[in-house]
């Protein structure tokens, strides 16, 4: 296994003086090639910052972070898709940074679409979709950048309890068959059970790495799956913890 994310002692300042504020405390996380990583804790830990900073979108304090030149996606919360492009529109777009001339453009968009299963969709705007439905357009957005890496910030938050479980069920599908590695970040303790090779749990602010448990339980995982409840439990149980911890 080759190592494509290598955080190493890692910190994060924001502001400087009386306004300092510390996101991130010597935090340590490899991921592996084709590794589904989910990273855990508290509101406010630092979660996003650490995306941000695989994303180069921020810099880092101090320490080394090394993706090693390679090819990040990121995706978020709210779909942003741009609402006067239709969704193979939106899908083409990073195709079009890359150069890719129109016809090959419409091509690999609609091959995207029908990755996501949304054949059939291209001509629609994004107001005419679901919720569910727009994260699917983002995700074929974020795969037509060719990305070594998916970054995802909380990307089925905003869904209802079925459309997460399916789009957990695609997610999966998709990252094995074009062997990515993802860096999930979620709120959900079930879902990032539900999804992680491994669960990394960051302490309250800052940040710092308090556990990183390896799921070993066979997929396709059940989020309502005694093994998946079980683990879920044990990990919550150290969350809240570390939550009580922080506010005593
Ligand atoms: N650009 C910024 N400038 C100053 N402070 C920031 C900035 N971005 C984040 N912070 C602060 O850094 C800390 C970590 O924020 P971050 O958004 O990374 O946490 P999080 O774990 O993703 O939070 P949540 O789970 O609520 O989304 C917070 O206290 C936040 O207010």
């Amino acid at each position: 296994m080759s190592t494509v994310v290598r955080i190493d002692d890692v910190s994060k300042q924001y502001g400087s003086g009386s306004n300092a504020l510390l996101a991130l405390d010597h935090i340590s996380l490899d991921v592996e090639q084709g590794e589904f990583v989910c990273l855990l804790g508290a509101s406010g830990c630092g979660k996003s910052t650490l995306l941000s900073l695989v994303a180069g979108l921020d810099k880092i304090s101090s320490g080394t972070l090394d993706i090693g030149g390679r090819h990040v996606a990121l995706m978020f919360q709210e779909a942003a898709l741009f609402p006067w492009l239709s969704v193979a529109g939106n899908v083409e777009l990073p195709l079009r940074l890359q150069g890719i001339g129109r016809a090959e453009r419409k091509k690999r968009a609609l091959e995207l679409l029908d990755i996501v299963r949304l054949n059939g969709f291209a001509d629609k705007r994004p107001h005419e979709l679901s919720g569910g439905m727009r994260q699917r357009v983002a995700l074929a957005r974020a795969l037509a950048q060719n990305a070594d890496v998916l970054l995802m910030d909380e990307p089925f938050g905003a869904l209802d309890a079925m459309t997460r479980d399916i789009l957990h069920d695609e997610l999966e599908r998709i990252w094995r068959e074009q062997e990515l590695t993802v860096l999930f970040v979620t709120h959900n303790v079930r879902e990032a059970v539900r999804l992680g090779d491994r669960v990394v749990l960051l302490s309250s602010r800052p940040g710092r790495v308090i556990e990183d448990f390896k799921i070993g339980h066979p997929r396709p995982r059940r989020i309502d799956s005694p093994e998946v409840s079980g683990q879920a439990a044990e990990i919550t149980d150290r969350l809240r913890a570390e939550v009580a911890r922080h506010a005593s």
